[in-house]
Order: C-alpha cells, then structure tokens, then sequence
C-alpha cells in the first residue's frame, strides 16, 4: 500500500526492536495516520475488537501476530492464547483459519522452540495474504479491461461497499486489488464508494486508501447505490467478504446484500473477491449458519468527525432515548452472485466450482 509515496503492509514487526508488532490505528482515519505498537496479546484482542484493525484477512494476519507475542513471555499458554484471541471477532473466518494454523505449527513443538516459529509462522500468513492478494488483482483486472474495451475513453465504473483493500489486508486488498491494477495500467477507472455506514469504512477508509493512489472515487450515501445502477452508472460491483460458504453464499459488511439484490435487478455484474482463508467448507447454508456480530448501539445513533477547527468529536444523531440494533453483517446468497474472484482465478459461487477449485479443502 502506498501512503504519502512510500509503500507500507498494513501490520509488521517493528523494524526498531525486532519483536513488537505495528498496526495502522484504523479508528484514527482519514484524519490522522498513526501506528500503533503492540507489545502484548491483549493489545492485539483490544485493537481487533475496537477496530483499530480490521477487515477480514488483517484481523487473521494481526492475530497470527498475537500469538507470537506471548509465545515470546509463555510459550505454555498456546492453547487459552489462542482460545481468547479466536473469541474477539465471530463472523470473519480468517481469524480462525490464522488461529488454527499456529495451533498447528507450534502444538507439537517444545516451548522454547515456540516463539520463533510463532514469528516464522506469522510471517509467513502475512506474506502469504500479500501474494494471494496480488494474484486475486490479475484474475480481477480482465474484468474491469472487458468493460473499458466496451466503452472506449469513458470511466469504468465500480461501486463498492465497506473496504476491502489494503487497510483491511496485509497488502493490496481483495475488492480493491483489480481497481488499482487497472488504475495503473492506465484504464479510466472511477469508483462509486458506499459510505458504509454505521462505521463509515467506505467514507473513512475506501476513500482515503483510493484518493492516497490517486483512484478517481466518489463517495454515495448507502441507499444511492440502486438509483445510480437503475441510470446506467454502475457497470460492476465488486465486493470483499469475511466468509464465504462451500457453496458460495456470501458474508459480508452490512448492507452488501440490498446491493446484490439492486445489481440483479439491473442487470449489473456483482462480483465478490476473496481469498482462500475466507472460504469455510463447513458451512453450507450461510444465512443459517453464519454468525453475524451484533455491534453496540453507540455506532448507529452516533456519528464522529472532525469539527472544522481540527478536533475529532462525537456527536449523537438519533432521538435521544431511541434505542438501536447494530447487526455488522449480512449474507448474500449464490444465485444474487456473479462469480468469486480468487487467487487461483474466477469462477461461479456455486458448490461446484468451489470444490473444483480447492480440492484440497473438501
Ligand atoms: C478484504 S476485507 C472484506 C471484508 O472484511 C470487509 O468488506 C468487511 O466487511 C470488513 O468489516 P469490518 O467490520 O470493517 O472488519
């Protein structure tokens, strides 16, 4: 990712001591860039659970990173470590699938083996989104050159909902990877941004990283995106996702399923990106199945910002008294989807091609 010119992974170790682990404090965003050290496993629970990082596969990677920080002062608490750290977010399965693979590269070995393979292993998690980050932007980029070839000189136009690029990755992002592989290749591509409310990724985060890159992007409230679909003005949706069934249901940011539903009706190709850690085969009815975090009531009848005068305050916006329900997720079923877009290529969200695909996870 690229902030101010200089490229940057949304969590690292610390170049200074070697060991602490940097995020980007995300609940400071668009106004401030600022990382975050974290010394302590429970600095890493607290920064997932407070999104100051997020997005499905950097909450896997930061996680990975957890763990290495207490296998480094008790390397005999893998398993409760582990247990706390899989408890701080329910709906995207990176987390767990990150978790799940330090369990099983530090179990088996002695405890004082364990920190440095827990660093190995967490690094090796984060280059790994990183790679299949990229690769899901090759497979993506053809579909935004199909629509330019269609419409010589005129923008490609994508609408997208919450972030799903490099703030919600290790590098690149899934949703956005394809946009700024075309936006370098030189196509016109300009993004229509769902603010994304009630945390406003779209408008706080989507935005900052497009405008960093210097993607032409406009932000829209939610509920503009079927009236610009309805005239024309969306020629795809792509979409991230925090997981996805064996049969290609799909969970995701609120509201990303009344986008679905507007793009079928419009006729408009809705694509999810994803990469192989949000695939869960053991689940096969999402709507069912899927656990959908249910947030505090705080994030729907407030609203914080930055008062012209600088300063970053938070202000209620609904009646005062009127209580609110703040469910994070919602799960948009394979027949409204076009097709996943992966590392290994695109294919339809169906059991099929799923299972065709990754053979290996059946
Ligand atoms: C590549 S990230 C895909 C999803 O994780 C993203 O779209 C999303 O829903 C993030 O939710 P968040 O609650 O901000 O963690």
């Amino acid at each position: 990712m690229r902030i101010d010119g200089t490229w940057h992974r949304s969590v690292r170790v610390d170049l200074a001591d070697g060991w602490s682990v940097r995020i980007l404090d995300q609940t400071r965003l668009p106004w401030q860039v600022e990382w975050l050290r974290l010394t302590h496993e429970d600095e890493v629970a607290h920064a997932i659970r407070s999104m100051q990082t997020r997005g499905a596969p950097l909450i896997g990677a930061t996680a990975a990173y957890g763990v290495a920080l207490a296998m480094r002062r008790d390397p005999a608490a893998l398993e409760p470590v582990c247990a706390m750290l899989a408890e701080t977010r329910p709906t995207a399965i990176n987390l767990r699938w990150a978790i799940e693979r330090m369990l099983a590269a530090l179990r088996n070995l002695p405890p004082e083996a364990r920190a440095a393979a827990a660093y190995a292993e967490a690094a090796a998690i984060a280059d790994d989104d990183a790679a299949t980050c990229e690769a899901i932007g090759r497979h993506g980029l053809p579909l935004l050159q199909e629509i330019a070839a269609r419409k010589p000189g005129a923008p490609v136009n994508v609408l997208t909902h919450c972030n799903a690029g490099w703030l919600a990755t290790v590098d690149w992002g899934t949703a956005l990877a394809p946009i700024y592989m075309a936006h370098d290749a030189g196509l016109p591509v300009h993004v229509w941004v769902d603010e994304t409310r009630p945390r406003n990724q779209g408008a706080a985060l989507t935005a900052f990283e497009l405008g960093a890159h210097g993607v032409n992007h406009t932000v829209v409230a939610d509920n503009a995106g079927g009236h610009l679909m309805q005239h024309g003005e969306v020629d795809i949706v792509i979409v991230g996702t925090d997981r996805v069934t064996r049969t290609g249901d799909v969970a995701n940011k609120i509201g990303t399923y009344l986008k679905a539903l507007a793009a079928k009706d419009n006729g408009v190709p809705f694509w999810v990106a994803l990469p192989h850690s949000t695939l869960d085969m053991r689940v096969a009815d999402g709507v069912a199945e899927i656990p959908i975090e249910e947030r505090s009531q705080a994030e729907v009848t407030d609203l914080t910002g930055r008062t012209a005068d600088g300063r970053i305050e938070t202000i209620r916006v609904a009646a005062a008294g009127s209580p609110a329900a703040n469910p994070a997720f919602d799960v948009t079923p394979a027949r409204l989807v076009t097709g996943l877009i992966t590392e290994r290529g695109r294919i339809a969200a169906s059991a099929e091609a799923i299972a065709a695909m990754y053979p290996e996870k059946l």
